[in-house]
């Protein structure tokens, strides 16, 4: 980082920020944001120092400035070709889901996004429905004979890997014609799911069994560590060693299956999110048609997936435990279902209730809760309000230089208790049923962050999530059908949270289980 930019001295160094004596002393601040529940650090600084603040990093890196200023805020996600994801973590998105909408920059990313539009439209989506709610059913059956088989009719379930399997089916038939059982495999007993015999590996508990391995191998002191190494020393990732380009278990897999379905052609019924890339196929290898190569569509089947499966299960994993730990939303919300008539989608949109605590239960449950830029060029970001920096001076605009560090806590903006209320951070779907937060609403549009909802759970601008109507459907469709039939309530575990690489509950040290009470309704 340099002191003066193109546009003016830069005044980065004189943001307020933590207190250097809670900073380690080689991994800065960000170890305390390791060490605590998922973005509470974030929150805490945000309201002790404001709405803009820097922190010191790990491994002697340049400070990273931290943004919950709308304007700020805006500003990085509208300008997505100057703000771009860590250079040095790119080749890590490349082994995990391919290179794909999400690791595309620039030029290609705007190409790629272009032609992956279509897919997501009102109507695609609206097609996706019997598919969404069939998967979805499957699931209730397979809980309510688990149940009915115990004495009691009431037991103790994790709930994150059969929702995820669940998910998993859904893309499966929306995402590839193609029907992956997951949840047929799934175990439902509380605890890390049973390890499966060579012979027994399906495509689904590949894929299922290495996010569950990524999950905790990133829940590890070393895994934080990796990271701030490739962050601060990235030549690293440019040496020719073959376990930085070891390709994830889910990537193969998916994209061996993805060419498996193109090479064997003929019965797509044309519906599915790869059927409709294949109308954007371009025949010529280096796609100077315009169009998506053939492997370009493969690489973005695995980067859909890997996008959408885990995000969708986790908000549904989050909102169900909401549910557990406020039975009177639960029984409120399960009336509204019951009282609506078949699911379809039309009658979903309809269920005012259902939609107030899903919104409630993605403003404070993002599970992609931060998003992290690095500045291409010098830029000037305005505030929305002036700040007073550390020396007293006062900021109306930061003026930073190429290289500079931005880090985004979705949470913290979604539940800042100066735009959300002093009860910004307690679930509380009625605030959604009326507006202004002086009458217990929603604040005013124009003082919520830029986004879906006027929250920053789908990111903004963009880069803004491709697939969030069809991730909000989902998740509104698997929400009721499970309250419609069942009753939820929290069990004595704590549920701690963290970013791993998606928000994950962790139990006991073990991420990505959820366990709840369940019994018939
Ligand atoms: C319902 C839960 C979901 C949440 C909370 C969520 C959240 C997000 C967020 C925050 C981003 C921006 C990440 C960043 O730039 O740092 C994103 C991007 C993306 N999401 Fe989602 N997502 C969800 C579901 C889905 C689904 C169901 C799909 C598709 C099947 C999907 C596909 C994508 C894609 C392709 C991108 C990259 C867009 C681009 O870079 O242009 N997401 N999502």
């Amino acid at each position: 980082r340099r002191s003066s930019t193109k546009h003016g001295p830069s005044n980065v160094a004189s943001l307020p920020s933590p207190s250097s004596s809670i900073a380690h002393w080689l991994f800065g601040h960000e170890l305390l944001a390791f060490t605590h529940d998922a973005t509470l650090m974030y929150s805490i600084w945000a309201r002790a120092l404001g709405p803009v603040y820097r922190i010191r990093a790990s491994l002697f890196y340049p400070d990273v400035i931290v943004a919950t200023d709308h304007a700020a805020v805006q500003r990085v996600f509208a300008r997505a070709t100057i703000y771009v994801k860590e250079p040095a973590w790119r080749q890590m998105i490349e082994n995990w889901s391919g290179r794909g909408i999400v690791w595309a920059e620039g030029e290609e990313h705007a190409r790629q996004r272009r032609l992956l539009t279509p897919a997501f439209t009102p109507e695609i989506v609206k097609g996706m429905a019997p598919d969404v709610i069939q998967c979805t059913e499957e699931l209730e059956s397979k809980l309510i004979s688990h149940i009915s088989q115990t004495p009691s009719q009431s037991t103790t379930i994790d709930i994150m890997h059969p929702v995820s399997a669940c998910a998993l089916d859904i893309f499966g038939r929306v995402g590839l014609c193609y029907d992956f059982q997951a949840l047929h495999s799934t175990v439902l007993t509380p605890g890390p799911q049973p390890a499966v015999t060579a012979k027994a590996q399906t495509d689904a508990t590949l894929i299922m069994g290495s996010w569950d391995e990524l999950v905790n191998a990133s829940l590890s002191f070393a895994a934080f560590v990796a990271k701030g190494v490739i962050r601060a020393f990235p030549f690293i990732m440019r040496l020719p060693l073959p376990v930085l380009r070891q390709q994830g278990t889910g990537n193969r897999v998916i994209q061996e299956l993805g060419a498996r379905l193109l090479d064997k052609g003929g019965d797509r019924k044309g519906r599915d999110i790869m059927s409709i890339l294949l109308k954007a196929h371009d025949d010529s290898e280096a796609g100077d048609g315009g169009g998506l190569t053939r492997d370009q569509i493969i690489q973005n089947m695995s980067t859909l997936l890997m996008a959408g499966h885990e995000t969708t299960a986790g908000s549904v994993t989050f909102i169900m435990y909401e549910l557990a730990r406020h039975p009177h939303v639960q029984a409120k919300l399960r009336e509204e279902i019951r009282n609506g008539g078949n699911m379809t989608h039309d009658s979903i949109q309809k269920l005012q209730y259902l939609d107030a605590v899903i919104k409630e239960g993605f403003r404070l449950h993002p599970t992609s809760p931060v998003t992290e830029r690095v500045a291409l060029e010098d830029d000037i970001l305005p505030l929305s309000k002036p700040i007073i920096g550390q020396d007293g001076t006062i900021v109306e605009n930061i003026y930073i230089s190429k290289g500079q560090a931005i880090l985004i806590p979705f949470t913290t903006l979604n539940t800042n208790p100066l735009v959300w209320g002093s009860d910004g951070a307690t679930f509380r779907p009625e605030r959604w049923l009326k507006e202004g937060v002086e009458n217990g609403g929603v604040p005013q549009p124009a003082d919520r962050p830029n986004g879906w909802s006027g929250i920053t759970t789908f990111c903004n601008g963009p880069r803004n999530c491709l697939g969030w109507r069809l991730g909000v459907f989902e998740t509104k469709v698997i929400v009721a059908t499970l309250v419609r039939s069942l009753e939820f309530r929290t069990t004595d575990d704590v549920v701690r949270t963290a970013i791993s690489p998606t928000l994950q509950p962790i139990i006991n040290g073990h991420g990505g289980i959820m366990p709840l009470r369940v019994s018939l309704a």
